[in-house]
């Protein structure tokens, strides 16, 4: 993956956890901050604007994929209402579940809420937290590209440099990380860390310690 329009966190790019706030209950387990939340919200701000950019006066599907995205979802979508010029944005919400992991093996693809949505001719964005190796969001594209949409873009809050990955860069990505365990913001372990507010690597001793 080149470098391009989005922050690109080097593989050392981490900050101690003891700089910001952290729960401390998850701070043992935390072995650096990547992006701390402030610094989120603002990427998702300049998002917001180069969707709205591209998708101009088409409403847009804003496709949720549940349940890592939702965090990226509220806040793109509220970046997105408080844009100026309320005329211009129009879009609806659908939202999908996906799922792969236990522990930090994929395992298969499950897509659940996709089978009965009608996506003909309209304007989808799929809205994703994480990208690691690719699988989630090729086989979520896929069955999306089948209904035959006018358009479809993707975006990513968290793209890792995964050597596994050979998807298709998604068009709007707010971060390019290290090929580590990302947690955070959402992104979780085994449904652990998901309300820890910055995007964080995984220590070993969360590894061991959440493992299922
Ligand atoms: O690029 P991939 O290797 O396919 O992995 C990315 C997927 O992994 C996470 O989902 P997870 O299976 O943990 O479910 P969740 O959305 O409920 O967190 C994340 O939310 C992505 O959907």
């Amino acid at each position: 993956m080149e470098k391009g329009p989005w922050i690109f966190v080097e593989d050392d790019g981490y900050v101690s956890p003891s700089l910001y706030s952290v729960p401390s209950h998850y701070s043992p387990y935390i072995g650096g901050i990547f992006v701390p939340r402030g610094m989120i919200q603002d990427r998702i701000k300049k998002i917001a604007e180069d969707v709205i950019n591209y998708f101009q006066d088409h409403p847009i599907t804003i496709l949720v994929v549940l349940r890592g995205a939702f965090r990226y979802a509220k806040d793109l979508i509220e970046a997105i209402d408080a844009m100026p010029n309320p005329n211009f944005r129009h879009y609806n919400l659908e939202f999908i579940r996906a799922r792969s992991y236990v522990n930090n093996v994929q395992q298969d693809v499950l897509v659940e809420g996709l089978d009965q949505l009608d996506l003909t001719g309209k304007h989808v964005l799929i809205v994703e937290d994480l990208v690691d190796r690719g699988k989630t969001l090729s086989r979520v594209a896929e069955i999306v590209r089948e209904k035959n949409p006018a358009d479809l873009k993707i975006s990513v809050l968290a793209y890792k440099r995964n050597p596994i990955n050979q998807w298709v860069v998604p068009d709007f990505i707010g971060f390019s990380l290290p090929n580590d365990w990302i947690i955070g913001y959402h992104i979780d372990y085994n449904n652990h860390f998901r309300d820890l507010p910055h995007i964080c690597k995984l220590n070993e001793a969360g590894i061991e310690k959440f493992r299922v």
